[in-house]
């Protein structure tokens, strides 16, 4: 196995702010705006961001939720071992609110078409936009691209992109892994 840094936490700081910044200028004070962070991964990314709106940009009280997949994936009867869910915590109304899906990495596009589905039980939104922290090019398998991107990847299929968070796996960095 070879792995090689394609983020460093510095990079990682500095495009976390960045898209911090991108959203205010789209979703100004956030009034009409929830933020959902898909589980398990996208969760970290979601919560970091929430912080940095809130400490370095004032933006306070964003509505943010968490929003497991599992049995919504078009694959979820196909592997070999028993499914374990996240928890799903959205303890807010969607309904007519303008959401924005927060995934750490968009590869095949899968998940994010698994959440568009999971998401109808909480209402219906006026628009759905997507932000991911990496974007791998050229894999997808469905007509879904990101709103917001902190990097664009390339990588071939047997690579796997795994991005680690600081407050779950002990340091921010985005690796390249090939096994
Ligand atoms: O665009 P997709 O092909 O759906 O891949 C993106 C998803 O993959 C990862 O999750 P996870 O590690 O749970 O999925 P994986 O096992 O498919 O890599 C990642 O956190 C995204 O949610
Ligand atoms: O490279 C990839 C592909 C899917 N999911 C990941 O987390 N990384």
């Amino acid at each position: 196995m070879s792995q090689k840094v394609l983020l460093s936490s510095k990079e990682i700081h500095i495009i976390l702010h960045r898209l911090a910044c991108q959203l205010i200028e789209n979703h100004l004070d956030f009034k009409n705006t929830v933020l959902i962070g898909i589980q398990p991964r996208g969760v970290h990314l979601a919560e970091r961001l929430s912080k940095i709106l809130a400490e370095d940009y004032n933006v306070n009280d964003v509505n943010l939720g968490y929003l497991d997949i599992t049995f919504f994936r078009d694959d979820f009867r196909r592997g070999e071992k028993p499914l374990e869910a996240n928890k799903t915590n959205i303890n807010f109304l969607v309904e007519n609110k303008k959401v924005v899906f927060i995934d750490d990495v968009l590869y095949t596009g899968r998940s994010i078409r698994a959440a568009l589905t999971a998401i109808q039980s909480f209402g219906r939104p006026a628009e759905i936009e997507l932000l991911t922290l990496i974007d791998r090019r050229f894999s997808r398998h469905l007509p879904i691209q990101p709103d917001y991107r902190g990097r664009q990847v390339d990588a071939i299929n047997q690579e796997k992109v795994k991005v680690l968070w600081k407050e779950n796996d002990g340091e921010d960095v985005v690796y390249l892994i090939n096994n």
